[in-house]
């Protein structure tokens, strides 16, 4: 019998998430520039008759088990294209925050899809991966790819980035998630209560920060977190109101930037150094404005094939 397969996946955040009008098709054109990060979860594929999924994890129980799961969908997906039967059983070791702005569920997709491939043999080719992981997701080729990339259109065209040096990082996880169709929704709403209007023609086209791009490709946290910034985070502190003081815990305890990860509702501390960073975990710990603090930094790779 084949051998399980296991793929490790990186959670990502967002450096700067730029974000266009609402496009006819109900998505927005962004400038996002992803980051992977140190926090990450496992797929592992075993040969079955049938597809069946389960999770192990702090946040197991907010994980679907049928066939919404996006590592389900993924590997749907592939057999479809292959003419074959999805028979697997997925695994999913669970780590990062589920609807926590940190594309844990593209992060399982990406995982499923590399491990499926190579359970059935099916030698998918890097842009037949792609190509899946952008019918499933905005988020899911980065998680193949991993690195530093800057993500146009919905997010899902990549143009990998330099970065110089590792960037060290606090997350502070906050109980339940956000939606994020419903953050989107929120931005537009923000937009459209400004009177500015939320549509295509409305909204200047997104656009990377080169002080941004310079900060990554001189591996500079200070500059970095002179340039950061998300579009949605009005939103999410609209939809939110006490991420406010999560973002101020972490900014009084020397965080050289604060900002919401993404879609939210996790919040994203750049530090200076590693000790720096177990000094901004501490202080949001002791605040009790989040459920977990997590410590890591980033760049790291994309999706990868493991001993398991
Ligand atoms: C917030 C981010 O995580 C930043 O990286 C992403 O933009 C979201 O990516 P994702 O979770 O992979 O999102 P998708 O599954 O593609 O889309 C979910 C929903 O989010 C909204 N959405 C997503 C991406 C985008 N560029 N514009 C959007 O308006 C749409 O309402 C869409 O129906
Ligand atoms: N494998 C999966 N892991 C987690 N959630 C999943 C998965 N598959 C489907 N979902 C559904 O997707 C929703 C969003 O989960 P996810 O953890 O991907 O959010 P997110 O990290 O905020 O996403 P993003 O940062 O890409 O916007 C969950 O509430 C859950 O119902």
């Amino acid at each position: 019998m084949t051998r399980p397969v296991t793929a490790r996946v990186p959670a990502k955040v967002n450096v700067q998430l730029a974000v266009g009008g609402l496009r006819p098709d109900g998505f927005h054109d962004l400038a996002n520039v992803f980051l992977a990060v140190g926090l990450h979860d496992e797929v592992t594929a075993t040969a079955a008759d049938t597809l069946r999924i389960t999770v192990e994890g702090a946040d197991a129980g907010q994980v679907p088990l049928d066939h919404t799961n996006l590592a389900a969908r993924a590997a749907v997906a592939l057999a479809e294209r292959h003419g074959i039967t999805p028979g697997v059983h997925l695994h999913i070791a669970k780590d990062i925050p589920v609807a926590g702005g940190m594309a844990g569920g593209s992060a399982d997709a990406a995982g499923a899809l590399l491990a499926c491939d190579a359970l059935w043999g099916t030698k998918a080719t890097r842009d037949e991966l792609l190509d899946i992981c952008a019918d499933l997701g905005s988020d899911i080729p980065f998680s193949l790819v991993g690195g530093a990339a800057l993500g146009r259109g919905r997010g899902e065209l990549l143009t990998p980035l330099e970065t110089g040096g590792t960037f060290h990082w606090v997350f502070a996880v906050a109980d339940g998630g956000l939606s994020t169709p419903a953050v989107y929704r929120e931005c537009d709403r923000l937009r459209e209560a400004s009177g500015a209007g939320a549509g295509a023609a409305d909204v200047p086209d997104p656009e990377p920060s080169p002080a941004l791009l310079d900060a990554l490709r001189a591996g500079d946290a200070t500059a970095l977190a002179a340039a950061v910034s998300n579009d949605l985070q009005p939103a999410a502190l609209s939809l939110r109101p006490a991420l406010a003081a999560t973002l101020r815990a972490g900014a009084d305890a020397g965080a050289l930037a604060s900002l919401v990860s993404g879609s939210g509702p996790t919040c994203a501390f750049l530090a200076k150094d590693p000790e720096a960073a177990q000094a901004v975990a501490d202080a949001l710990a002791a605040s009790g404005t989040c459920r977990t603090v997590r410590t890591t930094s980033g760049p790291v790779p994309g999706a990868r094939l493991v001993d398991a």
